[in-house]
């Protein structure tokens, strides 16, 4: 298998506080990898790093054959890297096909038809963001990771704040893209049921450290994930 995206022996520390401690993480092309863990785990810190946004970290990065280690996240961006955030990335006041055609320009691409298609936001792009859902708020945020079509995407709890019925609609649209899309995905989220649904791997962290990984099924029944963060009640 090919890894898209292989982090090597990472760290990053706040003060003597290691947030997160030479963890090293290799994604294989086509997969949808969950990254689970408590609070504080450091699993926002390792996406930050991945995407060039973290200051002060060691260790290195390759996106598929490339060294990209030194790159700033808009380099990232340009080579297929994108990111959605924990809080929508999105400006409130400005139309939905504005700011799709806003990220296009700046990633020189065009091809918006089929992210909004993916999206299902076609009935939305005359309306400001303000005004949308919040649901369709963190689908406008994926449409605009998913502009110019990166080869991995970066999720920090894309489902946060969603009903359940929403996280579901969210689950099938990614599990869809990977299939149809060919992007690799790395999702960080606290909902067990998206997790469990989407993904074919998974890695724990724990106090910044790599503490398991492996397939769904194995992580749901690991004695120390359970003792750490899934408790008795994994679904
Ligand atoms: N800018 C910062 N300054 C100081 N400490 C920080 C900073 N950012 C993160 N930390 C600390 O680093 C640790 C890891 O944080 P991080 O946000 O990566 O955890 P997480 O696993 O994403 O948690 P959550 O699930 O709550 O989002 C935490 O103890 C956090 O308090």
């Amino acid at each position: 298998m090919t890894a898209v995206l292989e982090g090597r022996n990472l760290s990053r520390a706040f003060g003597g506080f290691k947030a997160l401690d030479d963890v090293s993480i290799s994604v294989e092309r086509g997969q949808i990898r969950g990254l689970i863990g408590p609070n504080g785990a450091g699993k926002s810190t390792l996406i930050d790093v991945l995407s060039g946004r973290a200051q002060n970290w060691s260790g290195r990065i390759f996106l598929g054959d490339e060294e990209i280690t030194g790159l700033k996240p808009q380099q990232r961006r340009h080579r297929g890297l994108a990111r959605s955030f924990q809080r929508t990335n999105i400006f409130p006041g400005i139309t939905v096909r504005t700011q799709l055609q806003v990220a296009a320009r700046a990633l020189g691409t065009s091809g918006l038809a089929e992210v909004i298609d993916a999206l299902a936001l076609g009935d939305l792009l005359d309306r400001p963001a303000q005004e949308i859902s919040y649901g369709d708020q963190r689908r406008l945020d994926l449409a605009l990771a998913l502009v110019g079509r990166p080869q991995l995407l970066l999720l920090d709890e894309p489902a946060a704040g969603l009903t359940v019925e929403e996280s579901l609609k969210l689950a099938d649209i990614l599990k869809d893209l990977v299939h149809r899309w060919d992007v690799t995905v790395l999702i960080v989220e606290h909902d067990m049921q998206v997790i469990f649904s989407i993904c074919d791997h998974i890695t724990v962290l724990h106090l910044g450290r790599i503490l398991a990984e492996g397939k769904p099924e194995d992580i749901k029944r690991h004695p120390d994930v359970i003792a750490a963060y899934l408790g008795s009640e994994a679904p």
